[in-house]
């Protein structure tokens, strides 16, 4: 499986409607603090967005309300890997993507043979607490030696000055959000990670 250089992350399908037209291939749902039944309708919304732009959906999180939603990815940190009904998830024939902070992790994250793997934070991020230093791009090769062909998402601290380097430390896609959602013109910069990303784009095919 292969994933696109550019992993946009939102908390909103208003930022999918906004966003994925623009060519965002990859997004994910990531929603904290809304009920259930808000969070339906969002991964609901957001599915139809992305059908009709052919972006792939990965929801964070709610495992449940994916499958149930009919979503054929998701991604789960560590925890929410512990909580989570693995044999549901593959019979419904959703795909998995697991963070990762450090090697204890790693080891349980391959252990579930996730679709992908995701290594951060790789520089200092403001979007949440963490209690994990930045990782740092040397951190990410080694990542890169230790997960064999599986693809490895770097995420936290991304901006357009940083994406080069985490695909030449090996790196198959950048997940970004606060560089795009809180930039001055989101479109714009959303448009500018496209066409940063657009070589790693081209070896997909
Ligand atoms: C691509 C990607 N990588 C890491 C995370 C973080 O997941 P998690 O550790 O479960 O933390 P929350 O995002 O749920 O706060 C992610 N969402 N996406
Ligand atoms: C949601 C998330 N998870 C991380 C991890 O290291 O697991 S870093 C992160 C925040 C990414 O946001 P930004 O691009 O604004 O730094
Ligand atoms: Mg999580």
């Amino acid at each position: 499986m292969k994933l696109d250089p550019f992993y946009l992350i939102v908390d909103s399908s208003d930022w999918v409607a906004r966003l994925v037209p623009l060519g965002v291939k990859l997004v994910q749902l990531r929603i904290k603090d809304r009920s259930e039944t808000e969070i339906r309708t969002e991964i609901r919304n957001a599915k139809a967005i992305c059908a009709a732009d052919r972006c792939q959906l990965i929801v964070n999180d709610y495992w449940r309300l994916a499958i149930e939603e009919g979503c054929d990815f998701i991604h789960l940190g560590q925890e929410d890997l512990a909580d989570a009904d693995l044999g549901a998830i593959r019979s419904a024939g959703v795909k998995l993507g697991v963070s990762t902070h450090d090697a204890v992790e790693l080891t349980a994250a391959l252990a579930v043979e996730p679709d992908y793997i995701a290594l951060g934070p790789i520089y200092a991020t403001i979007l949440k607490q963490m209690k994990w230093a930045p990782q740092g791009l040397e951190r990410l090769r080694h990542w890169r030696s230790l997960v064999g062909d599986l693809p490895l998402v770097a995420i936290g601290g991304l901006n357009i000055d940083r994406i080069d380097g985490v695909f030449e430390h090996g790196a198959d896609s950048a997940a970004v959000v606060t560089d795009i959602t809180l930039n001055e013109n989101p479109e714009k910069r959303t448009r500018q990670w496209i066409a940063a990303t657009n070589s790693k784009r081209i070896d997909l095919r």
